[in-house]
């Protein structure tokens, strides 16, 4: 369970980013995270990843308040070209970060074949970063980030510089293994038919400094199509309130005002990629 409380960030030059969030996450879902440019979203994940310490409110994971990078999180940032290591190898990058985890070398280069196996990627696991294209990349980054078994996976724009085929396949592998591990993911997204198609429930940010404008229950089956599930009524009524409520709208007479509130991220495997690296 992630519990976050009147979480409120400033930066150092004054500047307010988040005003008095809160969100509770159950174990086991995915919340789609979206809002207007520069909200705060990414403050937001920093603080939920302890990249940051916010300056009011807290945030507290199974228990526990995050005051540093939490055990059992990853993270996946949508500028791949900057989260590899071009020195590793694609093998040797989603191993890394399984070092905090007290696996012996045998251990990780399994675990990290087995990841690359989920996300399509096996042959190319003696490859370097750079040999790859983008989508490939991107999808070296979530292998790196399965293969840590997180708990808690935080996406901040994940598959941003994708083209759209990599990007919708990027989607239903992001659902295909939320729904074999039961993990916990947040996943912020400018993308309001995306929000709706993996979330179970989309979060509406308010522009900067932000707050939680709506929360969105998604009334589709877990089970999704790329183009069936679009096609479905539901989907369709849910895109149009989301999209009505990041525009300023006010989004349709079920939806829930959750009252302030803030998103934003960024912070995870890194842990495990920097301090173990
Ligand atoms: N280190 C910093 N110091 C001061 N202000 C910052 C800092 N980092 C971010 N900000 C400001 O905080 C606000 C929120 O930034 P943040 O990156 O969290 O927004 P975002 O919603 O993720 O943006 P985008 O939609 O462009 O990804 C912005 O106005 C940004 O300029």
């Amino acid at each position: 369970m992630l519990e976050i409380a009147a979480l409120s960030h400033t930066y150092p030059d004054g500047h307010v980013a988040i005003r008095g969030i809160d969100l509770t996450v159950p174990d086991g879902q995915l919340v789609s995270i979206v809002g207007p440019s520069g909200c705060g979203k990414s403050t937001l994940l920093r603080c939920i990843a302890g990249l940051i310490r916010p300056t009011g409110g807290k945030v507290v994971l199974n228990g526990q308040p995050v005051t540093g990078v939490p055990e059992g999180l990853a993270v996946v940032f949508q500028d791949y070209s900057r989260s590899l290591f071009p020195w590793l190898t694609v093998r040797d990058n989603v191993a890394l970060p399984l070092r905090r985890r007290g696996k012996s070398k045998a251990e990780r280069r399994e675990a990290a074949m087995a990841a690359l196996e989920s996300v399509g990627l096996a042959g190319a696991a003696r490859k370097y970063p750079w040999q790859l294209s983008g989508g490939m990349q991107q999808r070296v980054s979530i292998a790196r980030a399965l293969a840590y078994q997180p708990s808690l996976l935080l996406m901040d724009e994940p598959f941003g510089s994708v083209d759209a085929q990599t990007r919708e396949d990027l989607e239903d592998l992001v659902l295909q293994v939320h729904r074999a591990e039961k993990m916990t993911i947040l996943l912020v997204t400018h993308d309001i038919d995306e929000s709706v198609y993996v979330g179970d429930r989309v979060v509406v940010l308010g522009p900067s400094p932000t707050g939680v404008v709506a929360d969105v229950p998604v009334p589709l089956p877990s089970e999704r199509d790329q183009i069936e599930t679009r096609a479905l009524p539901e989907f369709i009524g849910t895109r149009a309130k989301v999209g009505r409520l990041v525009r300023g709208g006010h989004g349709g007479a079920d939806v829930t005002n959750a009252g302030p509130a803030t998103p934003d991220p960024r912070a995870a495997d890194v842990r495990a990629a920097c301090s173990d690296g």
